[in-house]
């Protein structure tokens, strides 16, 4: 055997000198790494509120992803006693390539949630029964004067259609309590196999929990399930705090606030801005209007479920920043729908017109998301159609109520009605482009 002579004058088979040396040279990579990491970043807003999501990572990576957070500023948030959530976006944006690939692989199975007694406040890392370690989100009591840094104890979750289970999903895989409502009960099933708790009536969910968050449908349901027979507001009372997500006009947010407020409890409209996958992704925008201590309490909730939150001031203001976003949309993809279908009768290829448009002024994720599948006549629904029309009818309803002309969006509407009475109000509101086809 060929043998080497250390510097420390021992003799090493070569071999085993390359490896010794291959090792040296990653750990010092590795640490000048976090070294140089460490002294560039500071927490900024998408440190601020990060905690580490158990489920998301391997407990076999998860010292290993702590060790390069300080990369992160992440043992900084600590220290300062911050929340800490790791998102795969997180890591993406903060962590050096290998580990992003690493922190967003989900492990479920390696990974369990962290059971509330077993977490260790102010300290990432608990340890489950057999010793494997996991990373735990901090949780605190809810009070209505909570300030930013508290987390509500007990979350409840109203309405389990595309956007809600995603949402209530990410809640409960960041370890909150979750309780769960639909209408349809079996779509409650998937986030009870993940762990939450389930109640018979809106009304009992909002009895059982802190802050109840409603993703209904349409202003019809939203009144429902918030004010009806066993409506939410019987169960809300001091101390609590009711947040609709739901896409509603002012006024039926302001109705609910008041039904909601008269009880003693704290009211927020939240409707989001971004569709299914951001919704799973934890990418949302929220945009939010009234109880400023509400909003407050829930932002680390919000955090979870999205990516910013704008805070409008009084009630009305957040639904009607959603309805002038959406009815913006609308328009956008009926005209996107003509050029796709004047392009293609001109003789041009509707592909080669999506690539276009990618590069230019008016490009928009949507159009590079939407207009593949568009030039196939496929439609996997998002945002249902028949949603996309409610929010142009109600956006118009406002543009009426300041008499502001909205001639571009009227139009727009009568398209979606159109593809509505053509039986697609549960396609992807991209099927407006039908309407275009079937008028020809
Ligand atoms: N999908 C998207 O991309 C986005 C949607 N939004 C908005 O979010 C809201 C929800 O959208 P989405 O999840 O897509 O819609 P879905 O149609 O998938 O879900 C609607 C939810 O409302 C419930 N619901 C409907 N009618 C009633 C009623 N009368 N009483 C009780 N519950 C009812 C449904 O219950 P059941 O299961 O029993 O039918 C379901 O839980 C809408 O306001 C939409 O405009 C906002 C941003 C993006
Ligand atoms: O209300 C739906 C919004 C959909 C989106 O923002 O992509």
């Amino acid at each position: 055997m060929e043998l080497n002579k250390s510097d420390s004058g021992l003799l090493l088979p070569r071999r085993q000198t390359a490896v010794f040396s291959s090792h040296l040279s990653l750990c010092l990579f590795c640490f000048c790494w976090a070294l140089f990491c460490t002294l560039s970043s500071t927490p900024n807003s998408e440190t601020k509120n990060c905690c580490i999501q158990s489920r998301d990572h391997s407990p076999t990576y998860c010292p290993f992803v702590f060790f390069f957070c300080p990369v992160s500023g992440l043992q900084r948030c600590l220290r300062r006693g911050m929340k800490l959530a790791l998102k795969p976006s997180y890591g993406k944006l903060l962590c050096p390539a290998p580990m992003a690939v690493i922190t967003s692989q989900a492990s479920t199975t390696f990974c369990p949630p962290v059971p509330a007694r077993l977490r260790v406040r102010g300290w990432p890392f608990s340890f489950l029964p057999g010793g494997s370690p996991a990373l735990a989100v901090p949780v605190r009591a809810f009070s209505a004067s909570a300030s930013a840094s508290e987390f509500p104890e007990r979350v409840g979750f109203l309405g389990m259609g595309i956007m809600g289970t995603p949402m209530a999903q990410n809640l409960i895989k960041a370890g909150c309590d979750v309780t769960v409502w639909n209408r349809t009960k079996s779509k409650c099933d998937p986030l009870t196999s993940l762990g939450a708790k389930f109640k018979p009536s809106p009304e009992e969910v909002a009895a059982s929990c802190d802050v109840t968050f409603a993703m209904l449908a349409d202003p019809e349901s939203a009144v429902e399930v918030a004010c009806g027979k066993l409506g939410a507001a019987n169960g809300m009372g001091p101390g609590k705090g009711y947040v609709d997500v739901s896409t509603v006009d002012g006024a039926t947010s302001k109705l609910i606030g008041e039904r909601i407020k008269a009880t003693g409890a704290l009211f927020l409209e939240a409707p989001v801005s971004g569709s299914k996958k951001p919704a799973e992704d934890g990418q949302l925008i929220f945009l939010t209007a009234g109880d400023k201590a509400l909003y407050g309490s829930v932002s680390s909730l919000l955090d979870i479920m999205g990516k910013s939150s704008f805070y409008l001031g009084d009630v009305g203001n957040g639904a009607a920043m959603k309805l002038v976003v959406n009815m913006i949309m609308g328009s956008m993809m009926a005209s996107f729908s003509e050029g796709l279908l004047l392009s293609e009768k001109v003789g041009l290829d509707p592909n080669v017109l999506v690539e276009v448009v990618s590069h230019g002024a008016i490009s928009a994720p949507m159009y590079k998301l939407k207009g593949p599948s568009m030039v196939q006549s496929q439609y996997p629904t998002a945002f249902p159609l028949k949603h996309q029309q409610k929010d142009m009818r109600l956006a118009l309803g406002l543009a009426e109520s300041v008499s502001q002309s909205t001639p571009v969006a009227a139009a727009a509407n009568e398209l979606y009605k159109v593809a509505k009475s053509h039986g697609l109000s549960d396609e992807d509101f991209s099927a407006v482009i039908e309407a275009l086809k079937s008028k020809q």
